[in-house]
């Protein structure tokens, strides 16, 4: 059935005869036929939105580009000036207007605006300028935004689901407009980037990756549900100011917030069935592990901070043996930072290494090191480790500093995973730059505060002889003549393309093989001119292609192990996401 595609999809490039050869049965969208006399069920009306009503209806506003026909048929004559716009030109002159800000919060606002105002222009401007956009609405500056949320609010996006709600998730979420939703971005705002517990202020991030699974990923916006979960904060500013707009008390713990999550999985998977992707996000480390692990086996659910984080090292690790030599497993790995995002990343290298090497991955993880906030993770302290850290503690004396655990275990790759700015010194990076001709760093924390190094400290303090890359993008770097162009190793090149994949193929459960494959297609698309510059990721600007080619080879594994459901499998699963992906372009209006 065509529901359960994106935008219907190329049939053309399916290997079948059949077009009607999609799931099958009648779907009950609305609930309304399954519904018992008592059951509760929203009535909903689908109506023409004309006039008024139709510019400020920003799924089909086009402002000025309202042809003359169109404002003829829409009742719109009078409620326009008389210019007639095309939509590039609406581009131009916002790209204008948005660059005369200088602070960055304002462009961040000017960019809510529009999406709240003009959905199509919105990612036509994302799409085509994601170099330049992607810092506004992602990070660093959404990190800001969520921190003032509340002075900045204006018209609420997403879903807020608070304690208040508990006993009643199912009828919130019917009250969301849409029904066909593919793709959920949920917090519960505990630690929000590198910034911490922002409470129900952190509702920017699932909205701001959510755009990014439109603008990169090609999923349709209408598909996509950004939630934020509000049990509390714990963050005393904010509970004291008079702006904010969660619920004002400490965070439920325990059985209390087990319930209200546990209500809320179950609610999801009934009010959208089984196929909808829940991707966990910013929650803290104590939440997020057991979520995934409790979850993974009833629902299609993914952890961007564990497991796109790792996807996405661990393909710039891949690139980067070009630059560097040896295979993955000659390498040596060090982190500073031993939560969802360390742990998850040395996972997945332990097992790609294993796959590679045929060798246990209770061997391949002793080439991983970790130092969390007590030093470096070892067999001494496994007592008091939290369960994520104990496949981590090694055989070797305790070391409380980074830089004697750099001089302890000789990483080639030192990768930082604490949010905590500046804790790659001088010191630190000269260390790496001694022990290797071209030291691989990455500063993985965000926004760029949080950043472990800059990438001019990374080049000045190696004389040039880093390989870096970083959470949050910085400027290219003129060190000694020579310009150094720092990559983005961030979660944003796999989470979009990975998420096509599992929808196109209709999948139903996550697998680590799966993370794989989206490792090794980002890999793949690094080019001969994007290594010659130092780069292990390619530029932001083909995205769209490097997810098309990043889903299909996620599909491509969930046929392979028998998880899909979209039946049978198109032939050329790069076209046929392609051919899913969303156009920001207007659509002519009878
Ligand atoms: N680039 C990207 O795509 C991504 C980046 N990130 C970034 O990574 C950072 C960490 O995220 P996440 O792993 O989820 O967070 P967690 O809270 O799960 O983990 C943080 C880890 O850092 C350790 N730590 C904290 N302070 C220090 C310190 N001063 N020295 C050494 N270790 C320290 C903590 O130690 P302890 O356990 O002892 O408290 C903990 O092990 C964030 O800034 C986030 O923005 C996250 C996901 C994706
Ligand atoms: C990028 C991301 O997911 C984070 O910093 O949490
Ligand atoms: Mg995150």
């Amino acid at each position: 059935m065509a529901s359960t595609l994106i935008n219907g999809g190329d049939y053309s490039v399916l290997d079948m005869d059949n077009k009607a050869g999609y799931g099958g049965g009648v779907d009950d969208v609305y609930g309304e036929d399954s519904a018992t006399e008592d059951q509760l069920v929203t009535p909903w009306t689908v109506s023409v939105a004309s006039g008024y009503n139709l510019l400020r209806d920003p799924h089909h506003n086009k402002g000025l580009a309202f042809t003359e026909k169109e404002r003829d048929a829409h009742y719109l004559r009078g409620l326009l000036p008389p210019a007639v716009l095309t939509q590039e030109l609406q581009e131009k002159r916002l790209m204008h207007n948005l660059r005369q800000y200088e602070v960055p919060l304002h462009r961040y606002t000017a960019m809510m605006d529009l999406q709240e105002r003009n959905e199509r222009l919105f990612y036509k401007l994302l799409i085509d300028n994601v170099e330049e956009l992607l810092p506004v609405v992602y990070t660093p500056t959404v990190g800001e935004a969520c921190q003032k949320y509340g002075s900045i609010f204006r018209r609420p996006q997403g879903l807020y689901i608070s304690l208040k709600e508990k006993g009643k998730i199912l009828e919130v979420l019917k009250n969301w407009p849409e029904r066909n939703i593919q793709v959920i971005v949920v917090t519960d705002g505990e630690r929000i980037l590198g910034l911490g517990d922002l409470g129900c202020q952190g509702m920017g991030i699932p909205v701001g990756k959510l755009s990014l699974y439109t603008a990169l990923g090609g999923l349709r916006p209408s598909a996509c549900l950004p939630i934020t979960i509000d049990v509390g904060t714990n963050n005393e500013k904010l509970l004291n100011d008079e702006f904010y707009i969660g619920l004002r008390h400490k965070r439920a713990t325990g059985q209390e917030y087990a319930e209200l999550l546990e209500e809320f999985m179950t609610a999801v998977k009934q009010n959208y069935g089984e196929k909808v992707l829940i991707q966990f996000e910013d929650f803290a480390n104590h939440n997020a592990f057991e979520l995934l692990s409790r979850y993974s086996s009833s629902h299609l659910v993914f952890n961007d901070d564990i497991q796109g984080t790792a996807s996405v090292v661990l393909a710039g690790l891949i690139s980067a043996l070009k630059l560097v030599g040896g295979k993955l497993a000659d390498h040596n790995f060090l982190f500073l930072g031993a939560g969802e995002a360390g742990t998850g990343i040395a996972e997945l290298i332990a097992l790609e290494i294993s796959k590679q090497t045929k060798t246990p991955v209770e061997e391949t993880r002793k080439k991983i090191w970790l130092v969390d906030s007590k030093g470096l993770i070892v067999k001494s302290r496994i007592g008091s480790l939290q369960h994520f850290k104990r496949p981590w503690a090694h055989e070797h004396e305790p070391v409380k500093e980074l830089l004697d655990a750099v001089k302890a275990i000789k990483p080639t790759v030192l990768i930082g995973s604490s949010g905590v700015g500046k804790t790659f010194t001088k010191e630190v990076v000269e260390a790496m730059a001694s022990l290797n001709e071209k030291p691989l760093i990455l500063a993985l924390s965000n926004p760029t505060s949080q950043s472990e190094c800059t990438a001019e400290e990374a080049y000045t303090w190696s004389k040039g002889r880093a390989i870096f890359a970083s959470g949050s993008p910085f400027d290219p770097v003129n060190y000694e003549g020579k310009v150094f162009v720092p990559g983005q190793a961030n979660n944003a090149y796999i989470f979009p393309g990975f998420g096509l994949g599992l929808i196109i193929s209709g999948a139903i459960r996550v697998h680590d093989d799966m993370l794989l494959a989206a490792s090794e297609a980002l890999a793949a698309q690094v080019s001969e001119e994007n290594y010659e510059k130092g780069l292990i990721y390619p530029p932001f600007t083909n995205i769209r292609k490097i997810s098309a080619h990043i889903a299909a080879n996620v599909a491509a594994k969930v046929y392979e192990l028998g998880l899909a459901s979209h039946l049978p499998r198109p032939k050329d699963l790069v076209k046929y996401a392609e051919s899913c992906m969303y156009s920001p372009l207007y659509r002519s209006y009878r």
